[in-house]
């Protein structure tokens, strides 16, 4: 074939004949799904029957009827979107003259031939990464197009000829095509279009760390999906006993997020705030944002190890424990080697209390050895339950319960002063003191920094199960003491860590990530970077990227491949009317609409719209029938509309102290139109430019 082609039919006889061909087959890859969804429902039906302990029934059992769940879910997309045709010369290999489609999932027919191949299998990297100049052994790659209706129909196929130099890239119509499709409900995969750079990173080595800097749009969240599913398919066995975890700003982006991997096949990959992260209740108080700055440093972790640690007192009395006529006997002195020796081999509390324990039994089993008697383990274990050996660990090496130490720190002034002298001002320990204190610890209300504190006292003590793999999106927003609490949990497992350090809005924000991967436990990770835009037009790019030289970051340019896109900048006396009727608007085109402002002028805008007749979502969970969305500015983080308005955009600046980083986070929000309403005097570094203000840009 001469040219790529999506219409076909119009182009040859030969295509004609191709068309038809692949036309055949998608009818045979139809037929092989059903069946095997057919065929995996009768093994759930018959496989309890078959296997032979109760344990390996429920076993078979679960794992079957979650492959029949999962064919029969098979989501309303595409069984493949592309083909590979390898050439005979030698860097073919294994693949030499061979010819393999590649969809979302294995299929296979009746005899277990596979039909379609599974884009994560090793062989399917070579449809994303393969081009003209390295062609890795493929002669040519297909892109397949469908309706986006039901039923998927195939209604043609893009052809590059790398053995002929063809190599579209991102000019490619398919790929076009789908970034600038009009978005409605929640983000898709992308697995037809993932580009090079991007299936680096999701096919990078289950051992390996990676953090991501990418400007908006460059497809971090859609990378860190992708490689979690990725992951799971290579390593499932592992993956699977210690969980994969994604890890997302707030609910409305994970409900945003929640389709992806479900519609990858995968259903078992927890996705988390961080606050789910740390406890299942939420936060009962507010800190201050003074209290919130420095319960969030890294120094706290210092003052709680040594909160912690100070728990152990020398021993002042020596152990006597009745045994029969004997009695047992270890000196305070012994005792006090034995805890200066188990704090030097820097095991976690707890460990270090049942190390004490076991060396108390041992001590007094000794003594009865001499005595020619040996006791058994019944014996061990009862005497390191006896009360005098019980009081004399609770004494020197007491249990601690996280709450009652965070609780006596935030309450005692001396308390807390013996644990951040010299490590916090006496203006910060006075900054994060309770100033009521509660009557108990029961009573105590815990704010969202208190949770990170009391899981940074409860990792010392014990530190948590680690998963198998940890996606971070968003990750410039973690504070030092956040990123421990994950560091905590992937201490035997890799991280992917996704961001952009210019879209950091908390007060903590990152400004270096080798700094940034340091508090998550991953010192040397390399740090690479996403700088092509799928999302963001390129007008509506550059109008953002306005504010970078306020933002204080450096991070490398985001160029769009999207040359469409419209950008509207209005100063109108009356944001409520201008709102409502830019939404009129916008309703009578295809896509999502979002309202962006302050959740004080949110309110009004939102009154303004019903009494106008539209319905608009507020929750945040995109509602089907609602098409209108009134966002809060602090919640736009990581989603994406296809019209976005944009109101008042100096009152988003003024409402925080990161406020400009948020106005940029809102602008890069727009998938084909941005509107930018407003009364007041636009930002200094958005109007500073002649002629900028109040214009149409296309
Ligand atoms: N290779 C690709 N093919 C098609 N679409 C893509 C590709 N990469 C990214 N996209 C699309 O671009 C949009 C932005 O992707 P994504 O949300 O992952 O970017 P991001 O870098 O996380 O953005 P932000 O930092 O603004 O949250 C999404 O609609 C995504 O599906």
């Amino acid at each position: 074939m001469s040219s790529p082609s999506l219409t076909p039919h119009t182009e040859s006889a030969h295509l004609d004949r191709e068309f038809a061909d692949e036309l055949a087959f998608l009818r045979r890859a139809r037929r092989a799904l059903a069946w095997m969804t057919e065929h995996a429902r009768m093994r759930v039906a018959t496989g309890e029957q078959v296997a032979g302990d109760g344990y390996a029934a429920e076993q078979l059992g679960r794992m079957l009827k979650s492959h029949a769940k999962e064919l029969a879910e098979e989501p309303d997309s595409p069984l493949y979107f592309g083909r590979l045709r390898f050439g005979t010369g030698p860097d073919a290999g294994e693949h030499r003259d061979q010819s393999y489609h590649i969809g979302r999932r294995r299929i296979t027919d009746e005899s277990g031939q596979p039909l379609v191949i599974d884009w994560r299998a090793p062989v399917s990297s070579r449809f994303y990464r393969a081009s003209a100049h390295d062609r890795q052994g493929v002669a040519s790659r297909r892109r397949f197009g469908w309706t986006t209706r039901h039923p998927v129909e195939l209604t043609g196929f893009e052809d590059e000829r790398l053995d002929h130099g063809e190599d579209l890239g991102v000019r490619s119509r398919l790929l076009t095509a789908e970034i600038e499709r009009p978005r409605v409900g929640p983000m898709r995969d992308i697995v037809a279009t993932i580009q090079p750079e991007q299936d680096e990173m999701v096919r990078a080595d289950l051992d390996r760390s990676l953090c991501v800097q990418g400007g908006p749009g460059t497809g971090k969240t859609a990378v860190g999906l992708h490689r979690a599913a990725y992951l799971l398919y290579t390593h499932r066995r592992q993956l699977r006993r210690h969980g994969v975890l994604v890890v997302g700003p707030n609910r409305a982006f994970l409900h945003y997020i929640s389709a992806v991997l479900p519609a990858l096949g995968e259903v078992d990959v927890r996705q988390r705030t961080l606050d789910e992260v740390l406890s299942e209740r939420p936060p009962t108080t507010v800190d201050t944002d003074e209290a919130a700055r420095v319960k969030h440093d890294v120094r706290m972790a210092a003052v709680l190890r040594r909160a912690l640690y100070a728990q152990i007192t020398e021993p002042a009395e020596s152990i006597v424990v009745p045994d029969g006529s004997y009695r047992l006997r270890i000196s305070a002195t012994a005792l006090a080697r034995q805890v200066v020796e188990i704090r030097g081999e820097d095991v976690p509390y707890g460990v270090g209390r049942e190390r004490l324990r076991a060396r108390i039994v041992a001590l007094l089993q000794r003594q009865l050895e001499t005595r020619a008697e040996t006791p058994g383990k019944t014996w061990a274990q009862k005497i390191g339950r006896a009360r005098p050996v019980a009081a004399a660990l609770d004494h020197a090496w007491p249990k601690v319960r996280p709450e009652e130490l965070l609780a006596t720190l935030l309450a005692d002034p001396e308390a807390l002063a013996r644990a951040a002298d010299g490590i916090l001002t006496a203006d910060e320990q006075k900054t994060i003191l309770w100033q009521r204190p509660p009557r108990s610890v029961r009573s105590a209300r815990w704010s969202a920094a208190d949770h990170v504190l009391l899981d940074e006292i409860a990792g010392l003590i014990e530190p948590p199960a680690s998963h198998g793999h940890i996606v971070v999106d968003e990750a410039q927003d973690l504070s030092p003491m956040q990123c421990r609490v994950l560091a905590r949990r992937s201490q035997h497992a890799s991280l992917t860590v996704l961001g952009d350090l210019a879209q950091g809005t908390s007060p903590w924000a990152a400004s270096d990530w080798h700094e940034q991967m340091a508090h998550l436990g991953k010192h040397d990770s390399p740090v690479t970077a996403l700088t092509t835009g799928f999302r963001v037009p390129a007008e509506v790019l550059a109008f953002a990227n306005r504010l970078l030289p306020g933002l204080h970051v450096t991070a490398p340019p985001t160029r769009s491949v999207r040359v469409d896109g419209t950008l509207r900048v209005r100063q109108e006396p009356d944001l409520a009317v201008a709102t409502v009727a830019t939404v009129h608007a916008a309703l009578d085109r295809a896509g999502s609409i979002a309202v962006i402002a302050t959740d004080a002028l949110l309110a009004t805008l939102v009154t303004a719209l019903r009494a106008a007749g539209v319905e608009v979502d507020t929750t945040q969970e995109g509602h089907p029938d609602r098409r209108v969305t009134a966002l809060p500015a602090v919640l736009a983080k990581g989603l994406e509309f296809d019209h976005v308005i944009v109101v008042e955009p100096d009152d988003i600046v003024r409402a925080e102290p990161r406020g400009l980083n948020r106005l940029y986070v809102v602008l890069t929000r727009a998938v084909s139109r941005l509107d930018v309403l407003h009364s007041q005097p636009l930002p200094e570094l958005l109007a500073n430019v002649p002629g900028t203000a109040d214009r149409t840009y296309r």
